[in-house]
C-alpha cells in the first residue's frame, strides 16, 4: 500500500480514536480471550515442549505469560545476560514465500537444476528428479503433491505460480495432530479487506476444479494463511545451481517459540537461522527477571512514521514504545525530514505527536509547521528516489549521488539517506579505491551510532555493521601499507564473529578470519 494512502486511512480513523490500538485490530475478542486463559496455555505450553524435543533444555530462561494489552508474551524466568542464547527454536512450516523469485527452484527441496521439471503426479510444480512423486514409493513431495492433486489441479502441463506461493499454507494440511494443534492455538489476524491473499487468488484465478470457497479446506486454509501472516518469519536458504553460482531463496518460516514474542522498536533480543534453519535467539542486551522478552518486527532503522504504518497494516496494533513516543526518536531524527525554508538550513521537521499519524510537523529550528498531507508526499518522493533508482547502481554512484544530491534533500540521519549508506557498504568490495573505502568507513561509523543512541544493543546489524567496519579498515591499511589489525579492529570483528558466528548466512569468510585471530578454534 502508498505511504499516501496508507497514512491518509490510518489518519482518518486515529483522529476519532487516537491512542487505541482497537482500530488496527481485526480478530475478535472470544479467539484472544481463549488464547490467553491459563489452562490453555499450560496445554500449550506442554505440546510446545513436546515439539521441540531436544530443542529445549530446562535451563533456558524464557516461561509464556499473558501481557495486559499483547496477549500471550515471552517473559524473562531469571537475569539473562547480553549475548546469552535464549532458546532454539525449529520451523513447524516452513516453504515458499508469496514473493517473486529470480530463478526456479524445486518446489520440495530448493534445488536449482536446468532439468527441472514438472512434477509428473499433475501437482503444477516444478520439482527436482528426486523428489518428482515419481522417483519412489515416497519422496519428500509425495503428501504435499496428494493434498494439491486432490483439488484437481486445471491446466496440469504448465507451472503454476500461484500454488507455488501457496505452498506454505497448503503445507498446514500436512500437520499432525501435536502440530495442528499448536499452530491453530496462534494468534491469527483476518486479512485486511483489501489485501489479496494467497487463498483468494486460487479462488479467484479458479486453480482447481474440486475446490469449494465454502467448503472445510478453504476455511482451513484461510486460518493457515491467518496464522502465518501474523507470525511467520522470513528466512532463507543459500542454494547452488549446477556452475556453483549462489541464489537465496527466500522462505518463510513459522517459528513458534520465536512468534510468541511481542513487539517493541527497542528490542532485547537478536535471533539468526543457522544452517539447518534452526532459529538461534539471544539476549542483545542484559533482560532482567521478569521483564518481556521483546524482538522486532519492523525494520530497526526506520521512522516512526513507516514503522507505524507497516504494524498497523500488516500487524494489527499500534506499537506505543518509548522510541515511538518520542519526536527525535532518541535523538535519532531517522523519521525528521529536512526544513523547506532555504532561510533555515539546519531545520528539522519532526512530527508533534508521532503516534498520531496525521499529526501537524513543525521545524525544530525555525517553527515552521506542515500538514501531514505534505510530509507524506515528501517522504513518499525520497522513498520512490532512494529505493526504487539510486539503490539498483553501483557503489561509486551511491557514493556520488549521496553527497552531491541526497545531502540538499535530506538529513544525513534520515532514514531513506541510512538505507542507501547500508546499501552502499554492502557493495563497496574489498579491491575498491580509497576514497570508497573511506567512505565505507564513515557510513559504518554514522550507522553504528545511530544503533548507540537507540540503544539497540548487540542487536544483527551492529554485526553486520562491525564485520563490513573490519573489512574496510583491512582494505585501507593494506593501500596505504600500514600495519594490520590493530586493537579496534579486531574489537569489531569480535563483535562480528559473536553476533554472525552462528548464522548460516554469515559472511563467507568469517570463519576463517576469526580462527585467523584466535577467536574460534574449531568450528
Ligand atoms: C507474533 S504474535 C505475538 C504473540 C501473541 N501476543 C500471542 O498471544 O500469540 C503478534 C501479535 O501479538 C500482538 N502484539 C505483538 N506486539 C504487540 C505490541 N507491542 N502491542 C500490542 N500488541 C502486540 C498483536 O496482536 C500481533 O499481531
Amino acid at each position: 500500500m502508498e505511504l499516501s494512502a496508507a497514512s491518509k486511512e490510518l489518519g482518518m480513523v486515529r483522529n476519532g480514536n487516537p491512542e487505541s490500538p482497537a482500530e488496527c485490530d481485526n480478530s475478535s475478542d472470544s479467539d484472544r480471550l481463549a488464547l490467553v486463559d491459563p489452562e490453555n496455555i499450560a496445554r500449550f505450553k506442554a505440546e510446545l515442549l513436546e515439539f521441540l524435543d531436544g530443542l529445549y533444555t530446562p535451563d533456558q530462561p524464557w516461561d509464556i505469560t499473558v501481557f495486559e494489552g499483547y496477549g500471550r508474551g515471552m517473559v524473562a524466568t531469571r537475569d539473562i545476560a547480553e549475548n546469552e542464547l535464549i532458546f532454539l527454536d525449529r520451523p513447524i512450516l516452513l516453504g515458499p514465500r508469496v514473493n517473486n523469485y529470480d530463478v526456479i527452484f524445486c518446489a520440495s527441496c530448493c534445488r536449482i537444476q536446468k532439468k527441472l521439471t514438472l512434477c509428473s503426479g499433475g501437482c503444477r510444480l516444478p520439482v527436482c528428479s528426486e523428489c518428482d512423486i515419481s522417483a519412489a514409493p515416497e519422496t519428500p513431495h509425495t503428501a504435499e503433491c496428494r493434498v494439491i492433486t486432490s483439488w484437481e489441479p486445471k491446466d496440469q502441463n504448465r507451472y503454476c505460480k500461484t500454488i507455488l506461493y501457496a505452498l506454505t499454507s497448503i503445507r498446514g494440511f500436512l500437520l499432525d495432530d501435536l502440530r495442528r494443534s499448536i499452530v491453530l492455538n496462534m494468534e491469527a489476524h483476518p486479512p485486511r479487506k483489501d489485501m489479496t491473499t494467497e487463498v483468494e487468488r486460487i479462488l479467484k484465478d479458479q486453480v482447481f476444479s474440486n475446490l469449494s470457497e465454502s467448503g472445510e479446506d478453504v476455511q482451513y486454509l484461510r486460518k493457515i494463511v491467518d496464522v502465518l501472516n501474523t507470525n511467520a518469519f522470513e528466512t532463507s536458504r543459500m542454494v547452488q545451481d549446477e556452475e556453483n553460482n549462489d541464489h537465496e531463496i527466500v522462505l518463510r518460516g513459522l517459528y513458534i517459540l520465536g512468534a510468541l514474542m511481542n513487539h517493541c522498536c527497542r528490542p532485547n533480543i537478536r535471533y539468526v537461522f543457522d544452517s539447518d534453519l534452526v532459529m538461534r535467539c539471544y539476549a542483545s542486551k542484559p533482560i532482567p527477571k521478569g521483564a518481556q522478552i521483546f524482538n522486532n518486527y519492523s525494520k530497526t532503522l526506520w521512522g516512526t512514521q513507516h514503522r507505524i504504518i507497516h504494524l498497523c497494516f500488516s500487524k494489527h496494533f499500534l506499537c506505543g514504545c518509548d522510541r515511538c513516543r518520542d519526536p527525535t526518536e532518541m535523538g535519532t531524527y531517522l523519521g525528521a525530514l529536512k526544513c523547506v525554508r532555504d532561510s533555515c538550513p539546519q531545520g528539522r521537521m519532526v512530527s508533534m505527536n508521532p503516534m498520531k499519524i496525521a499529526s501537524v510537523w513543525q521545524c525544530d529550528t525555525c517553527g515552521l509547521k506542515m500538514n501531514n498531507v505534505k510530509i507524506t508526499k515528501i517522504q513518499e518522493i525520497a522513498g520512490r528516489m532512494i529505493l526504487n533508482n539510486a539503490v539498483k547502481k553501483d557503489a561509486a554512484y551511491i557514493v556520488e549521488y549521496l553527497s552531491d544530491h541526497v545531502s540538499k534533500f535530506l538529513l544525513p540521519c534520515n532514514q531513506f539517506t541510512v538505507e542507501l549508506k547500508l546499501q552502499a557498504i554492502l557493495k563497496i568490495q574489498d579491491d575498491a579505491a580509497l576514497e570508497l573505502q573511506v567512505e565505507k568507513d564513515k557510513y559504518c561509523r554514522e550507522i553504528l551510532e545511530i544503533l548507540r543512541k537507540l540503544d539497540y544493543g548487540e542487536c544483527y546489524v551492529k554485526g553486520v555493521l562491525c564485520y563490513e567496519l573490519f573489512k574496510v579498515l583491512m582494505a585501507i591499511a593494506r593501500l596505504k601499507e600500514e600495519t594490520f589489525p590493530d586493537e579496534e579492529a579486531l574489537g569489531y570483528l569480535r563483535t562480528a564473529w559473536t553476533i554472525l558466528g552462528c548464522s548460516g548466512n554469515r559472511p563467507r569468510d568469517l570463519v576463517q578470519l576469526a580462527q585467523l585471530h584466535g577467536f574460534v578454534k574449531d568450528v
